[in-house]
């Protein structure tokens, strides 16, 4: 049943209402205002006959909620003549608002990372409240007004339920039994939405990974793209598209953390706790290494300096044409002659024509460009045609994308002689670069791919650099160590390099450095760590 808002009368209770800012299936909401104290507030009006009435469920879900940042207030509730309404705080543009004036363009990723960290600490807030969202949308995240407007409000609780059962305090059950989805179209997780499971906090964190890899997709996700389903047959088909997409296939092109929390709420349990702070800071680092500032604060428009800093693009890399340049004439001055390969290499898949192979990489011809992009998909070659480079000045990209560089030459080095000169220029760049000598997620990028390449190229590599605070059993955090562990094993790494009889046992020796450098409290690497690292070059040239 749905209702003329004309019907909808002026005045409920102490409130008189003005113009409608928008309608849903099943009611209207009005900004209206006070009439003794003047205030701006939302109003929620839905005819009491109504067959979904989500006004109700609000306000069950509301009062638990009060208090909690970037939740609206409940000013009053009430029932008047066969209309029920709900009086909340008077907030700004939602996110599809804003996403649609923006012509539907992908975001900045400075804005990306800003809406990820207020989202997942609203969905905390509602967790921690014993509350699921469980239609996590971008029309369901606002922004509040002046003075609030760089905080984004979570709205729309009509379809919110309690998951800890009051009576009990018991995580609600799962059940193998298939239930109708729940949610909507776009964001809500594979598992509701596609195979009919219970709703838990992992489903609200899914739906926010796929909203925010969609804010960063042009186009969108792709099963956005044909509208709503109209049939059963148009359901199936997107249901089936979006089962089939895979995080890595989702987040081409983007920042790692994009796809590394779309997998990690794949993982969780049902009645598992996500761990909101991990991933909260896992965004702020991201932005952070960005050079983005008071990322907490979501400002829209961006701020013109970090707007442009990075802005990925689906299968795009992240550099400019002349740094592209600079790096391969870099690269060019590596000899790379044929010489025999490093280990048994049956077992792996023929290589396409490589700049290794080809002779110099320097004369790769546009076609053969490797991509380079900032996350995990670097293994595969940029599917995009080259010569579609936007103008942009990374901030971090460049050490980045020189790291990529090196580790991509690791995987096509053929030979020892090639793999020591990539190891002495890896050290000389650790060495001259930044004033940090942390060692960045590229850098431990480069050690697995080393690592992967001494001891076995065909062997999937469990990489080196793990997360601090992961909750999950089978993730189980770096504990940090002493750091007289990390000096005293880096002195014997350096030592003993000189001694190695064979690259299964340089193999192991790096991954024995990456280990150890990983668990330190800062992933710092030390004098003694740079000496290992131009032993191990050294070692290389001499096992040739
Ligand atoms: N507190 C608010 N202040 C300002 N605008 C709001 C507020 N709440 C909602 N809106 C606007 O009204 C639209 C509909 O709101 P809401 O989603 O709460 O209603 P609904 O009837 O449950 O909608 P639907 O059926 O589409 O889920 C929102 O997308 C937003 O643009």
């Amino acid at each position: 049943m749905t209702h003329n808002h004309d019907e909808v009368p002026r005045r409920l209770g102490n409130y008189w209402l003005e113009t409608r800012l928008g309608s849903g299936y099943s009611g209207s909401i009005f900004r209206a205002y006070n009439v003794f104290s003047g205030e701006y507030v939302a109003l929620k009006v839905q005819d009491i006959n109504h067959e979904c009435r989500t006004n109700r469920f609000e306000e069950y879900i509301y009062p638990l909620l009060q208090g909690g940042e970037g939740m609206p207030k409940l000013f009053a509730s009430g029932v008047q003549g066969k209309w029920h309404y709900l009086v909340i705080s008077l907030l700004g543009l939602s996110l599809d608002n804003i996403y649609r004036n923006n012509g539907k363009k992908p975001l900045d990723l400075r804005s990306a990372c800003s809406i990820a960290i207020q989202v997942i600490s609203r969905l905390q807030t509602m967790h921690d409240h014993e509350v699921l969202h469980r239609d996590i949308q971008l029309g369901n995240c606002a922004i509040g007004l002046t003075p609030n407007e760089t905080m984004i409000y979570m709205i729309d609780f009509g379809f919110s339920k309690r998951y800890i059962d009051p009576v009990t305090h018991r995580h609600i059950p799962d059940s193998k039994r298939k239930r109708d989805f729940l949610g909507n179209y776009w964001f809500t997780s594979v598992g509701v939405h596609c195979k009919g499971r219970v709703p838990s906090r992992r489903d609200d964190l899914e739906a926010a990974a796929l909203m925010f890899i969609h804010l960063l997709t042009p186009g969108g996700l792709s099963w956005t793209r044909d509208g709503i389903p109209k049939t059963d047959a148009q359901h199936n088909r997107l249901k089936r598209a979006k089962t089939s997409a895979q995080p890595g296939d989702l987040c081409r092109g983007m920042p790692s953390e994009f796809e590394e929390f779309l997998r990690y709420c794949r993982r969780l349990k049902f009645a598992e706790r996500p761990d909101y702070e991990h991933w909260m800071n896992e965004f702020r680092e991201l932005a952070h290494q960005n050079g983005f500032t008071d990322i907490d604060k979501f400002i829209w428009p961006p701020p013109l300096q970090q707007a442009r800093a990075v802005r990925p693009q689906q299968g795009v890399p992240a550099v400019t044409k002349s740094e592209m340049e600079n790096v391969l004439q870099g690269l060019a001055k590596l000899q790379l002659n044929n010489r025999p390969a490093l280990v048994d290499q049956t077992n792996v898949p023929p290589v396409a024509q490589t700049g290794a192979q080809a002779g110099k990489l320097g004369a790769r011809k546009d076609s053969e460009v490797i991509e380079f992009s900032s996350d995990s998909s670097v293994d595969h070659p940029a599917q995009e045609p080259p010569g579609k480079l936007p103008p942009r000045t990374p901030v971090r990209t460049k050490k980045a994308t020189r790291l990529f560089v090196l580790r991509r030459a690791v995987l096509d080095a053929i030979d020892n002689a090639t793999l020591s000169e990539v190891v002495a220029e890896f050290t000389t760049f650790l060495r001259e670069t930044g004033s940090s000598k942390t060692l960045t997620k590229e850098g431990f990028a480069f050690l697995d791919a080393l690592y992967k390449q001494l001891g076995d190229p065909s062997v999937f590599v469990q990489p080196m650099r793990t997360s601090r605070t992961r909750s999950t059993k089978q993730d189980k955090p770096a504990e940090p160590q002493p750091a007289h562990v990390k000096l005293d094993l880096v002195a014997r790494l350096k030592r003993d390099v000189a001694r190695a009889q064979d690259n299964r046992a340089l193999a192991q020796m790096v991954a024995d450095f990456g280990t150890v450098t990983n668990r330190s409290s800062s992933r710092t690497i030390t004098k003694d760590g740079y000496a290992f690292l131009e032993g191990l070059a050294a070692q290389l040239k001499a096992l040739n």
